[in-house]
């Protein structure tokens, strides 16, 4: 008897400690339940209106385990209908998840200006089911592979949809190929970097040599480098004096010409010779970001493409709602670079876009604390220049662009598609068996008025320049690798975004 309890004793002791292991592995892990609003994995989305590359179809997307493993037209579909849950939403329009390539989440270091929950929670609500952060505004700055980590655990687990980032090319890592490959090595998507002062000290501007090195390292990993394509020239049309008042937006204007842009490009469209086929950069590809001024600086882009460089181009909601005429003195909001121009610029930039010249947008979304937009004294040169807008870029362009006549289609290209192919993510963008099941569904027709009463998740509301607005298209539900991460003003109570990082 005696002999029987001790060889049973351990064993007991074994088996306890196994339950033991058992739990604490699986109660350090999220469950399904927290990352989603739905209690399963597999399941059905059938709508009247799903936009895929094929055009738009009535009938079924199958989701499994977090990818599309099937689309069933409405035709087919009556074989299918009980194979498992449906989530029915009739006349809304189910379209791919949008892919922000340009935000600006300060997080680490500027955390009250907006931070990863923030910023994630309200990309959720409005669709944008991947975003790109900056490597600027956060401080320090990502430009190297220490401050990357610093990065990617400030986003670990505190991310409500799928992140990537961008690494900063500046000046101190430009000739240094080493450093350089070691945060290409480490994962970001590309680099940025600034033609002018990028407002943001740790974070210098680089002249041509600089990005000429950028664009030959980039060239192995056959990552983009986006730019931010303004460099300061003298000015002829400024003076300080009692007729340039800092709070007419007009001043601020004069400050920042369509000529400086139009000197970056042209430096730039220079540069991007090196990446045609054959050429020493070959594999490398140039985006210029947030292009306002739709003349000589569009003409220098439509030309580069036409000789076969790797170059694309961006523009923002905001020069596409708004124009210089319309801002009233004092309103800082609208304070961004390069500037808002007048309202035959903001035509003929939505002309470019239509017509394919402009291959994508972005919402450079750039908040700061309201004290730093300056509103009390409302001078336009000195306020932070940035817009904040990333909950709302689907409804701004929908309702924005229903007077030239966009179509859903159109939406996906500019804010999926494309965006998903300057990022590398080759799974992501489209609505299409085996991609990530990443997903919006919305009212394109459902009008809504931006003001207290909505739920606005980014951190600082009051500055942004579309509160008081009304516009259409209402966001019901956003998926995330078939996580339904927010529906109707509710979000996945964890924040269960992936980092992506480039391979
Ligand atoms: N630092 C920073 O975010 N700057 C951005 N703001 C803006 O309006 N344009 C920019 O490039
Ligand atoms: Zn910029
Ligand atoms: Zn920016």
């Amino acid at each position: 008897m005696d002999n029987l309890q001790w060889r049973i004793l351990p064993l007991l002791a074994l088996f306890a400690s196994f339950l033991f292991f058992f739990y604490v592995q699986n109660s350090s892990k999220l469950s399904h339940g927290d990352c989603s609003l739905l209690p399963y994995k597999h399941y059905w989305i059938t709508s009247k209106s799903i936009v895929t590359p094929q055009g738009i179809i009535s009938g079924a997307v199958e989701v499994k385990e977090g990818n599309i493993v099937s689309i069933v037209k409405e035709e087919d579909w009556q074989g299918y209908s009980k194979r498992g849950p449906i989530l029915d939403y009739g006349e809304a329009v189910v379209m791919p998840g949008l892919i922000d390539v340009h935000a600006h989440l300060d997080d680490p270091g500027r955390t009250e200006w907006e931070g990863f929950p923030s910023g994630t929670k309200a990309a959720a609500a409005g669709g944008i089911t991947t975003l790109i952060d900056m490597p600027l505004n956060s401080f320090p700055s990502t430009v190297s592979v220490e401050t990357f980590r610093l990065k990617l655990e400030a986003a670990e687990k505190n991310i409500y949809v799928d992140v990537g980032f961008w690494g900063g090319l500046v000046p101190e890592n430009a000739f240094n190929a080493s450093s350089l490959e070691a945060l290409l090595n480490a994962g970001v998507l590309g680099l940025k970097s600034f033609m002018c002062p990028s407002g943001i000290n740790d974070f210098p501007m680089t002249n041509a040599r600089h990005i000429k090195e950028g664009l030959s390292t980039l060239a192995k990993y056959r990552r983009p480098l986006l730019v931010h394509a303004e460099i300061q020239q003298d000015s002829e049309n400024y003076t300080e004096d009692a007729e340039n008042d800092p709070r007419h937006y007009s001043t601020y204007l004069k400050t920042r010409p369509p000529s400086w842009e139009e000197a970056a490009i042209r430096d730039l469209v220079t540069l991007s010779k090196d990446t045609r086929i054959g050429g020493p950069a070959e594999g490398a590809h140039l985006h210029i970001v947030h292009l306002s001024d739709s003349g000589s600086s569009l003409q220098l882009i439509k030309l580069a493409k036409r000789s076969g460089d790797s170059v694309t181009v961006e523009t923002c909601p905001h020069y596409l709602a708004f124009s210089a005429e319309e801002i009233k003195d004092g309103d800082t909001r609208f304070k961004c670079a390069p500037p808002i121009r007048d309202s035959a610029n903001k035509e003929a930039l939505w002309k470019a876009l239509l017509g394919g010249d402009i291959d994508m947008l972005s919402s450079d979304h750039s908040p700061t604390v309201p004290e730093l937009k300056l509103f009390n004294e409302g001078n336009f040169l000195r306020a932070w220049g940035g817009i904040s807008s990333l909950q709302f870029v689907l409804p701004v362009t929908w309702s924005y662009g229903r007077k030239y006549g966009v179509s859903l289609e159109q939406l996906a290209l500019w804010w999926s598609e494309r965006p998903a192919k300057l990022a590398g993510q080759d799974s992501k963008g489209a609505i299409v068996v085996g991609n990530d099941a990443d997903i919006v569904i919305w009212e394109p027709s459902t009008v809504f008025d931006l003001n207290n009463d909505l739920p606005i998740y980014f951190k600082h509301p009051s500055i942004s320049a579309y509160m008081g607005t009304k516009l259409s298209g209402k966001v019901l539900a956003t998926f995330v690798r078939g996580n339904l991460v927010y529906k109707e003003g509710k979000h996945a109570s964890a924040a269960c975004g992936s980092l992506i990082l480039a391979k």
